[in-house]
């Protein structure tokens, strides 16, 4: 367990519930979700295809509505706050990283990590230093001027985690971050991953259907009818 994991939740769920229609029938997805995740804890979230686990990173960050219960992001209460300050909410504290890599086509890897801290108002060089130093770790300080196009699947999925973390958001949300490579590939980037995360006492909650992966993370918790059930 990282030596971070003290202090208030970065994550407080409450009775989370979804629910949905289709063709006239409601499906209960989430059923009454209680979650808390620690300052600088990693937490891997289980459960079979279906389960509900994008659902429940969709609730935490804070991109959809339709909700019941109460989304609690490092203290600030989400079903108060309006949709501006919602947006607020995650991009101060929040960083995301999906299963495809979602970057922009038109920008090198460098710009890729540079532009959402220029968002944070950080100065050009700062940023840049920044990104140059992520994706160093991530060894990709030969693949800094390439664009995605240009990219192996593991390379662009590095410069997805470089992105992810360059503002050193409290809570990173992965959502099968790995989920479209190959094993290796999956287990090496994953590890990179972990150690970033660690390193710079950010939290997780990172969606994934590979127990070997989620071992490796300080807690495992296993979505099952639509609630969470701790794992031995
Ligand atoms: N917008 C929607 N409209 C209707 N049903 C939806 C919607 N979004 C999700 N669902 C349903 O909610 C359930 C949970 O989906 P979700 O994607 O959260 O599961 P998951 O655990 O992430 O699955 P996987 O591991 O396959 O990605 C599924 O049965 C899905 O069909």
């Amino acid at each position: 367990m990282n030596d971070a994991v003290t202090g208030e939740p970065v994550v407080r769920l409450t009775d989370l519930a979804r629910s949905f229609e289709q063709g006239g029938v409601r499906i209960d997805v989430l059923n009454g979700v209680n979650l808390t995740v620690a300052p600088g804890e990693i937490v891997a979230l289980l459960g079979p295809s279906g389960s509900g686990k994008s659902t429940m990173l969709q609730a935490v960050g804070l991109l959809e509505g339709g909700f019941q219960g109460k989304i609690e992001i490092a203290g600030h209460d989400a079903t108060q706050l309006d949709s501006a300050e919602r947006t607020e909410v995650r991009k101060n504290h929040l960083g995301f990283v999906y299963q495809f890599h979602h970057l922009l086509p038109d920008f090198t890897a460098l710009e890729n990590v540079v532009l959402p801290q220029l968002l944070h108002d950080v100065s050009r060089p700062v940023a840049a230093a920044r990104a140059e130093e992520l994706l160093g770790k991530l060894g990709l300080s030969h693949r800094l001027d390439h664009r995605p196009s240009q990219l192996s699947g593991g390379e662009q999925q590095r410069v997805a985690v470089a992105r992810a973390l360059a503002n050193k958001p409290q809570l990173v949300l992965a959502d099968e971050p790995t989920g479209n490579l190959d094993e290796k590939t999956s287990e090496r980037v994953l590890g990179e991953f972990l150690d970033l995360v660690r390193g710079q006492g950010s939290a997780a909650l990172v969606a994934t259907h590979n127990q070997a992966l989620a071992a490796r993370m300080d807690r495992v918790v296993v979505l099952h009818e639509g609630r969470i059930e701790a794992k031995p």
